[in-house]
């Protein structure tokens, strides 16, 4: 039997952050009706919370009835909120190792998250946060394609050698749209099911699957150059 080829081997691992490697969501649902009722929105019953986590960003947003026009101020409220609150989300058991791991394996870290770079940073901690080489933060509800592209355009990476990882449909949707390779994982906000039925390359079940992806494959490729350190992008929140 001949066995597959191999994936290729990821010089950059980009991640998602709320769902990927911190555990926001109950926080989430915890501010979500307020923030509902501020703006105008439909409150969620707790029944209705499992059938949205098959659905994507876009869909959920046409059922809570919001105007596209008011999403960006919804999103700026929502993370001030986070920002506040940081000091209540924890990150997943089993990402500090992974973060730790895939930095010794030699691959550089990025992060491209709709959130904050001060809130990322203040959930990581500082040890965490000094392995991500490069913060693509404060990225659009549906902008993280763009966001994507200046990243790799910054870091010199090739679309296929940079793994994104992410717990949406939205971050699997900026992946496709720039030919990375996607792993969804099964610990986030939207259903392990849903994100599936898309066929991402990778569906991780642990973060420490991440890591020995990552490292296993490490061994057979080429390393960065010691001391070689990715350009920071500019951050429009200016953090
Ligand atoms: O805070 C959000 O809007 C979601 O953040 P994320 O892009 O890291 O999932």
């Amino acid at each position: 039997m001949t066995r597959p080829p191999a994936a290729p081997r990821p010089r950059l691992v980009v991640l998602d952050f709320d769902g990927t490697l911190a555990d926001s969501f109950p926080w989430f649902c915890s501010v979500l009706n307020g923030v509902a009722d501020r703006y105008r929105f439909r409150r969620v019953e707790a029944h209705e919370v499992e059938g949205l986590r098959l659905l994507g960003a876009r869909a959920i947003v046409a059922h809570l009835g919001i105007p596209r026009w008011k999403l960006p101020l919804i999103a700026r409220h929502m993370h001030r909120l986070a920002a506040r609150d940081a000091g209540q989300i924890a990150l997943f058991p089993g990402v500090p190792a992974m973060l730790a791991a895939v930095a010794e394996a030699g691959v550089p870290l990025a992060i491209l998250s709709s959130n904050r770079a001060d809130t990322v940073r203040r959930v990581l901690g500082p040890d965490n946060a000094d392995r991500i080489g490069t913060y693509a933060c404060g990225a659009s509800v549906f902008g993280k394609a763009r966001r994507l592209r200046t990243l790799l355009a910054r870091t010199g990476v090739a679309p296929d050698r940079a793994l994104c990882i992410g717990d949406e449909i939205r971050d699997l949707e900026a992946a496709r749209a720039l030919g990375c390779p996607f792993g969804a994982v099964a610990w986030g906000y939207t259903d392990s099911r849903a994100l599936a039925a898309l066929g991402p390359e990778h569906l991780f079940s642990e973060p420490a699957e991440i890591a020995r992806l990552v490292a296993g494959e490490a061994d057979h490729m080429p390393r960065l150059a010691p001391g070689t350190t990715l350009v920071p992008l500019p951050l429009p929140n200016g953090s």
